[in-house]
C-alpha cells in the first residue's frame, strides 16, 4: 500500500477485518517487519488518540518513531505557492517535505481543514503535497476531508459488537460550540457505504455531506425517525460542508440542542451501542448518562485505533 486515504486503498473489507483480528489476537506477530524502519508523524493539529495509537502500532511492528508538532518548536510552514514569505512563516512546505522524507520510511500526516476555502480543503492540498514530494508512503491521520484510520477502527468495532448480520448504523449530527471539520463523517460515510450495513445519515438541512463520500447513503432529516431500530448510533458534529449551501462552507448552521443524544434518543433504538470518535463534548453531543452507560462503546472504539493503524502500517511495510 502506497497511500491510505480512502476506503478503496484497503481493498476487500472482509480481508482487512480478518487482518485486524489477527493483529488484535497477537499484536507483536509482525514485530520483525519494521526493524530499522522509521515512521515520521507530522501534526499540524492537536491529537490524543491518533498520536498515541499510531506510535503504539508502529512500535508493535518494531519501527522507530519520530514525531513533529509543526506548531510547537518547528519553523512555521508556508503551504501556499507564489507568496512572498515576509510574514511569520520561515520555511516552505515544498522544501520541508522532501527533507522530512529523507529521514524516514513512512509518513503520517494530520492536517485539518481550514474551513474557509472549500476548494483548497477538498483538493487535499497539504496531504497531496506530502504524497507528491516526500517520496514515501503516506497515510492520513485526519486530513482536510478524511479520517480513514478512525473509520477503519469504527468498522472493526461495529463488526465486533454487532448482534445481527446486517446492523442498522445511524450517523447523527449533534450540536457543538465550534465549527468542526467534515473529515470524520466523510470517512465514516464512505466506509459504511462500502460495508454490509443498513446505513442512515441524519442532520438538519444544510449539513448534507459531499456525495464523493456519502453519495448513495440514505438521509433522513427527522432524527428520531432515523434512530428508530438503530443498532449503532454514531454521533458527530460537523460544520456546513457547502454542498447545498456553498456560501456557508465551514459555518455553524444550527445549535439545536434537541439533537444532543440523550436517553430519549437511545430509547427508540434497538438497544443501540453509542459511538463517537472522541474527543467529545458532553452536554452538547451526548449526555453524561448515555456516554457513561452500558451501551457506550467509545473506549473499545478508541482502543481499536491501535488495531486499524497496525493493519495499515503492516501493509505499507510489506509493500516496500
Ligand atoms: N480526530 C477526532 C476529531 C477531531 C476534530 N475535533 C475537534 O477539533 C474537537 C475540538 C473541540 O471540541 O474543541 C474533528 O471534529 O474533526
Ligand atoms: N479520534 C481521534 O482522532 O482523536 P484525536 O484527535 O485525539 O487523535
Amino acid at each position: 500500500m502506497k497511500s491510505f486515504i480512502n476506503v478503496d486503498d484497503i481493498g476487500r473489507l472482509d480481508k482487512a477485518l480478518a487482518e485486524a483480528m489477527e493483529i488484535k489476537n497477537d499484536r507483536f506477530k509482525y514485530q520483525c517487519l519494521g526493524k530499522n524502519k522509521t515512521l515520521l508523524m507530522i501534526f499540524f493539529n492537536n491529537s490524543l488518540r491518533t498520536r498515541l495509537s499510531t506510535q503504539k502500532a508502529a512500535m508493535n511492528l518494531g519501527m522507530n518513531v519520530i514525531v513533529l508538532d509543526v506548531n510547537a518548536g518547528a519553523w512555521k510552514l508556508e503551504t501556499e505557492r507564489g507568496v512572498i514569505m515576509d510574514g511569520d512563516k520561515s520555511e516552505h512546505l515544498l522544501e520541508a517535505i522532501p527533507v522530512m522524507g529523507s529521514y524516514c520510511d513512512i509518513i503520517g500526516v494530520r492536517s485539518f481543514a481550514g474551513l474557509t476555502d472549500r476548494e483548497y480543503d477538498y483538493a487535499e492540498t497539504v496531504l497531496n503535497q506530502f504524497i507528491k514530494y516526500s517520496g514515501r508512503p503516506v497515510f492520513a491521520m485526519e486530513t482536510a476531508t478524511v479520517h480513514p484510520l478512525q473509520a477503519f477502527a469504527d468498522l472493526i468495532t461495529i463488526d465486533e459488537y454487532k448482534t445481527v448480520a446486517r446492523p442498522k448504523v445511524v450517523l447523527s449530527w449533534a450540536p457543538h460550540c465550534r465549527a468542526l471539520p467534515q473529515a470524520v463523517p466523510n470517512s465514516f460515510a464512505q466506509w459504511m457505504n462500502a460495508a454490509d450495513v443498513d446505513f442512515v445519515i441524519t442532520h438538519p438541512e444544510g449539513y448534507e455531506l459531499d456525495p464523493v463520500f456519502a453519495g448513495g447513503a440514505r438521509v433522513e432529516y427527522d432524527q428520531m425517525k432515523a434512530l428508530e431500530g438503530a443498532d449503532f448510533v454514531y454521533a458527530k458534529n460537523w460544520s456546513c460542508p457547502g454542498v447545498t449551501r456553498p456560501d456557508d462552507y465551514g459555518k455553524i448552521l444550527s445549535r439545536d440542542m434537541s439533537w444532543t443524544i440523550d436517553r430519549s434518543h437511545m430509547a427508540v433504538t434497538n438497544n443501540a451501542k453509542f459511538m463517537h470518535c472522541l474527543p467529545v463534548r458532553r452536554g452538547l453531543i451526548v449526555t453524561d448518562d448515555v456516554i457513561e452507560g452500558p451501551d457506550s462503546i467509545v473506549i473499545p472504539e478508541a482502543a481499536n485505533r491501535e488495531i486499524s493503524c497496525s493493519v495499515v502500517i503492516r501493509r505499507m511495510l510489506e509493500a516496500m
